[in-house]
């Protein structure tokens, strides 16, 4: 089963579409799934805080706080909302929980002893800063370091673009009812939602409402998981260039051509521009170091990654509209991109190429294919992402916490793995050569971009899990890693 994702507006759809066909129970049975979990995480304590705002994800905590009640559990409710504007599901939410015999505190008791709080301050509706009153109390439920299940998102987070309205509550637990949002998984998302759950309140969502989004999940990437047959050789694993290292960054080209062995290609070159380049790494021998313009002359490259330590010099626009003239798999990394920004008769190029390209932009480098900046396209990370896709007819990762791989018919796939520890240089390098190791073995382009992003992720959460990082994690560890993970899924697929 895939795990789609919508944005929020269609998720109001897909309400519309589930009243039109005959349900109007939906905020009831959002209550009572998060009553559910919140008993559960209560895990035999008793006392819960409820915060109930003025719309309808307070009246799903007004259903929640009405059955934690009934089962006995000992339930104060805050209510920052006027009761003559509630939307008519909540303000009903509000009258039964009143008919229980529920009281309303306006603020929270300062003497108050809880275990859990329950957030249904905001929800999908909020839309512009937290100011005043709401502001103070998102930081006050913050400041009571109590564990917090937010119900549909964390009261201040912004549900498609994961961005704060000024402030968000840190939840420990959120409850993500009909299906999940974008702004949970990307940017600031994670560091706000805690642990996430999914509630369909019993609807199929894609059955209703087509999605375009996807979590990206090893069922996702499972097709592509092969082993090699018995009798291979190099020639049936396919050849690799990498295209960069300039002076003082012939690094980055050998870190991605290092990922590409190590990601099981045939045989990587790596063709450095610096003049004072290297014959061979000594680190890793079974790399063939080689001139820019002898890459061009082999007939066997089944894929091409540019732009690791590329630089910008005018050697470095010449082969890269050379490479764009070829009918090979690309994949552009770092100053390809910023270059392709620039040039543009090499978007043009880019567009119309017969072999197709992968885009491997961070913030930064988007916002220069976008003419924007990286602040505006944080704001918009799955619309900037599809955007380039569209625009230069390519598949596209922009990178970053919550990665978003983005295909030109508008498909789009959000990235659960990878941590902190990759926020250091070379981490994309080896990302790069990922990518080209498995487009040589013959994945499809996009089963490749979307193998290499999951287990790049998934190889730096690993070394966390043993405690190597996120301080001081290496980009060469997240290759090895890789490799060991990519031997464990395909060879011992249970373990
Ligand atoms: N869709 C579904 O299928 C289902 C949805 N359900 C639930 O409904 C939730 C969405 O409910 P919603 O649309 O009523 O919005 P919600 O998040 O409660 O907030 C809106 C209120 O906040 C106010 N407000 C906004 N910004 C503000 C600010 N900065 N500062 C102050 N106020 C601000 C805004 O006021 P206004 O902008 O009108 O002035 C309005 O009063 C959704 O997340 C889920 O939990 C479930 O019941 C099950 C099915
Ligand atoms: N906080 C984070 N969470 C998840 N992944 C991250 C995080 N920070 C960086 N990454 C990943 O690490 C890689 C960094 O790539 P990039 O910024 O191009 O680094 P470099 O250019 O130094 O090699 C990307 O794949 C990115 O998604
Ligand atoms: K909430």
């Amino acid at each position: 089963m895939k795990t789609p994702i919508y944005f929020s507006h269609e998720i109001r759809q897909l309400e519309q579409l589930a009243r039109e066909s005959g349900i109007s129970d939906l905020m009831e049975r959002a209550g009572m799934a998060a009553a559910e979990l919140a008993r559960e995480l209560l895990a035999g304590k008793t006392s819960v805080l409820v915060i109930a705002g003025p719309g309808n994800n307070g009246g799903d905590a007004l259903v929640a706080a009405r059955h934690l009640k009934a089962w006995w559990f000992k339930v104060n409710i805050v209510f920052i909302g006027e009761t003559a504007k509630l939307p008519p599901d909540a303000a009903n939410a509000l009258q039964a929980w009143l008919a229980i015999g529920g009281e309303l505190l306006d603020a929270i008791p300062a003497d108050g002893k809880w275990d859990m709080v329950i957030d249904g301050l905001f929800g999908i509706g909020l839309a512009r800063e937290l100011s005043g009153r709401y502001l103070e109390l998102v930081r006050e439920i913050n400041r009571m370091n109590l564990p917090v299940l937010a119900l549909d998102i964390p009261s201040g987070l912004d549900a498609d673009a994961g961005q704060t309205f000024r402030a968000a509550i840190h939840a420990s637990h959120t409850l993500s009812f009909i299906a999940l949002k974008p702004g949970l998984l990307t940017a600031y998302g994670p560091d706000y939602c805690g642990q996430i759950h999914v509630d369909t309140l019993e609807l199929d969502a894609p059955a209703l409402l087509k999605p375009n989004g996807w979590l990206l999940e090893k069922t996702e990437v499972a097709a592509a998981l092969k082993p090699r047959p018995r009798n291979s050789h190099k020639g049936m694993l396919g050849s690799v260039g990498i295209l960069g290292g300039a002076s003082a960054m012939c690094g980055a080209a050998l870190l991605a051509g290092r990922a590409a062995l190590k990601l099981g290609a045939g045989r990587v070159y790596a063709a450095l521009l610096a003049d004072a380049a290297p014959a061979v790494d000594i680190g890793q021998p079974e790399l063939m170091l080689c001139a820019p313009e002898k890459l061009f002359q082999l007939d066997h490259l089944n894929c091409l990654a540019v732009g690791p330590g590329l630089g910008q010099s005018p050697q470095a626009v010449q082969l890269l509209r050379q490479a764009l003239e070829t009918e090979l798999p690309l994949v552009l990394d770092a100053d390809a991109l910023n270059l392709l920004a620039i040039h543009d008769d090499m978007q043009e190029l880019t567009k119309s190429r017969k072999g197709s390209t992968i885009l491997t932009p961070h913030s930064a480098e988007a916002a220069r294919l976008l003419s924007s900046t990286t602040h505006d396209i944080q704001q918009e990370r799955v619309h900037s992402a599809t955007l380039i896709a569209q625009r230069l007819n390519c598949l596209v990762v922009l990178k970053g916490a919550g990665s978003i791989c983005a295909t030109p018919k508008g498909e789009w796939f959000v990235n659960p793995t990878g941590n902190p520890g990759m926020s250091s240089a070379g981490m994309g390098d080896v990302l790069s050569g990922m990518i080209a190791a498995l487009i040589a073995q013959r994945l499809t382009p996009q089963s490749a971009l979307l193998l290499a992003v999951y287990l790049h992720g998934a190889a730096a959460d690993d070394w966390v899990e043993q405690g190597v990082g996120p301080i001081g994690l290496t980009a060469t560890e997240v290759a090895d890693a890789a490799r060991m993970l990519l031997n464990r899924w395909i060879y011992s697929p249970v373990a």
